[in-house]
């Protein structure tokens, strides 16, 4: 378990803050992680978050501390998610996107969201020989309790899904198009956006060798401005927008609230677009850190003590992160080997139980060696007889062995069974049948000092021990041939991707008919697939159906040749591919250039 990190930002003073500059600021830095706060009424108050960053922290110092961990995890498997929150101007979009999308040259002043882009590529070059990547962005809004796909203006009210594979996830978000992000004018700030906006980047790995896959996912969200509607001055269509937002901030809150309430009440998730997409991010399985963007003046102290409040009660937020991965064949096989062994252990202990409860209920009896002998006809041996009057209780495997011999002889087993228990020897068996042996030794001391005959409810004791045990053990046989089961399709699964072949680099020849013919250039070397079981082969990029093949490369190739043909072009056009989101347009367009 993880707490969710509270990072607190402090924009310097806008000019027109400035202007009251003989009124004093409402944040007093005392160190990294601390300062003093000075509420309307001058009275002051420590706050402590996990980094503080002041109005003099730089964008790269930022990005260090909250995102690069959280990418590195992602690269790992490992979801993460960055919520900015404050009120309209406090600083929120300067910090995940910088000041100027449109222009990423700058590279001091670039936000979070560039720099993700930038550190995930970084991360592939120094990656294992061995991984194949997929990078996918999604960017949509939440605006009026509708998302929006940013990158498809066609796409205005996505719905948000859940399913055992994906987790949560937005049905028919798509990867293209993208400049109608609502903006509204307030008096707060003269660009406010009046949406939640949610960057998404899925970092799928896949492992060349045994086609294991992990899969990271890293949530960037610039949240709509927190402040109060009467302070926004709005009116209209921008009074309804900012209840509507104060509504999904509101449910923000009352998610948090339950999470951090000691009572464990019910979780709002579904009260709002903005919750359900969260879900996995607020007292999930993702790392998650809050940025509360702050303004230093004493203009906006009331907006900056409840944004202060609220990164407070959602530092007490616990989540348990867990890696996405899918197990490859290797892993698989072995897993499936200790489950099969495991059943084996379980069987041969539940047939071992079925016939000490025969014997009990049959014979009237107990199997103690106090009253071995005097069961007439009881099939246990003199051997077995001795191991269970020794102090120290006997090695589960030479009981086993013992039983075994016995079942063979009385029948209960067929001769070409004697194998039929494995090797009992490591002793990680989990019942432990000679401490169960000893609570019927004891019971039986404790009622009659040893004496060979038993009273009824004795036996009755003993009974339903065996019989709990029984059921235990049945159940525990269930369960672990159910794993059994899954593991076999996971395997099967596994196997049957590892028989599809491999890419190859090949160059487009454009044949008739072909819808990407306007866009890839004759001579363009693209990424093709070979179809399973057929000779056609499927340009990844467009949807050409032929492709004639120069070359074939083995898997490491094609990862070096897709990536650092990709990479390079990302890195040269990061000002027009990060150019207000046109991440995923400038992918695309990498085939028609
Ligand atoms: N750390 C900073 N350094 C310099 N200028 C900043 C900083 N943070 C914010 N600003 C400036 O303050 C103004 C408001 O910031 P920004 O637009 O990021 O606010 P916001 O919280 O995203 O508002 P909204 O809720 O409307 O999106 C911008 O002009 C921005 O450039």
């Amino acid at each position: 378990m993880s707490n969710v990190a509270v990072c607190v930002r402090i924009r310097p003073l806008s000019e027109k803050e400035a202007q009251y500059g003989s009124m004093v600021p409402c944040i007093r830095r005392s160190d990294q992680e601390s300062f003093t706060f000075k509420d309307d009424k001058e009275e002051e108050s420590v706050f402590t978050f996990d980094r503080v960053f002041y109005e003099d922290s730089i964008q790269a110092d930022v990005f260090e501390f909250v995102a690069k961990p959280i990418v590195k995890d992602a690269m790992n498997a490992i979801n993460g998610t960055i919520l900015a929150y404050g009120q309209t101007g406090a600083g929120k979009t300067h910090t995940m996107e910088g000041p100027n999308m449109q222009n990423l040259d700058d590279s001091s002043s670039k936000g979070i969201l560039p720099r993700v882009a930038q550190c995930i590529f970084e991360f592939i070059q120094a990656a294992d020989e061995t991984s194949e990547f997929l990078i996918k962005l999604s960017m949509v809004e939440i605006y009026m309790e509708k998302i929006r796909d940013l990158l498809d203006a066609t796409k205005n009210n996505l719905q948000v899904k859940e399913n055992r594979a994906k987790g949560i996830f937005i049905a028919g978000v798509t990867e293209v198009g993208l400049a109608n992000r609502a903006v509204g004018a307030t008096q707060m700030n003269a660009e406010s956006s009046r949406s939640h906006c949610v960057f998404l980047f899925t970092i799928q790995q896949t492992n060349s060798e045994d086609r294991s896959m992990k899969t990271g996912k890293v949530y960037l969200v610039d949240l709509a401005g927190s402040e109060k509607v009467e302070r926004t001055g709005a009116e209209g269509k921008l009074l309804s927008e900012a209840k509507m937002i104060n509504k999904s901030l509101s449910a923000l809150g009352n998610v948090i609230n339950a999470l951090t309430s000691e009572t464990g009440s019910h979780v709002p998730y579904r009260d709002s677009k903005l919750t359900r997409i969260l879900q996995e991010s607020l007292g999930g399985n993702s790392r998650t850190t809050l940025l509360c963007c702050c303004s230093p003046s004493s203009l906006h102290v009331s907006e900056t003590l409840s944004t202060l409040r609220f990164g407070s009660r959602a530092k007490q937020i616990r989540n348990k992160p867990k890696v996405n991965a899918e197990r490859g064949r290797h892993e698989l096989e072995q897993l499936l080997q200790k489950s099969e062994y495991e059943c084996e252990q379980l069987r041969g202990q539940v047939l071992i139980l079925n016939a000490r409860l025969q014997s009990v209920t049959e014979g009237n009896k107990i199997l103690t060696p106090s009253n071995i002998s005097a069961t007439p006809g009881n099939p246990l041996e003199p051997r077995l007889r001795a191991m269970l009057s020794k102090k120290v209780p006997p090695r589960l495997d030479e009981v086993i062995a013992a039983l075994q011999e016995i079942f063979i002889k009385e029948g209960l087993l067929g001769t070409g069974n004697a194998n039929y228990f494995p090797e009992f020897s490591t002793g990680d068996i989990i019942l432990d049948l000679p401490s169960l042996n000893s609570d019927i030794l004891t019971t039986e001391k404790g009622v009659n000092g040893g004496k060979q005959e038993l009273p009824d409810d004795n036996i009755i004791r003993t009974i339903v021990i065996l019989q709990n045990s029984l059921e235990d053990l049945t159940e525990q046989l269930d369960k672990v041939t159910r794993e059994n089961e899954g593991l076999k399709m996971e395997l099967g699964a596994c196997m049957h991707l590892l028989k599809v072949p491999s890419p190859h680099v090949g160059i487009h020849k454009p044949i008739s008919g072909c819808k990407a013919e306007g866009k890839c250039s004759v001579g363009k070397p693209l990424i093709v697939r070979p179809v399973r079981g057929g000779n056609d082969r499927i340009c990844e990029l467009g949807s050409c159906q032929e492709v004639q093949i120069l070359d074939k490369c083995d898997s490491t190739q094609i990862k070096w040749y897709w990536w650092r043909s990709l990479a390079s072009k990302l890195m040269q056009n990061a000002s027009s591919l990060l150019k207000r989101y046109g991440f995923y347009t400038s992918l695309q367009r990498c085939c028609a250039r």
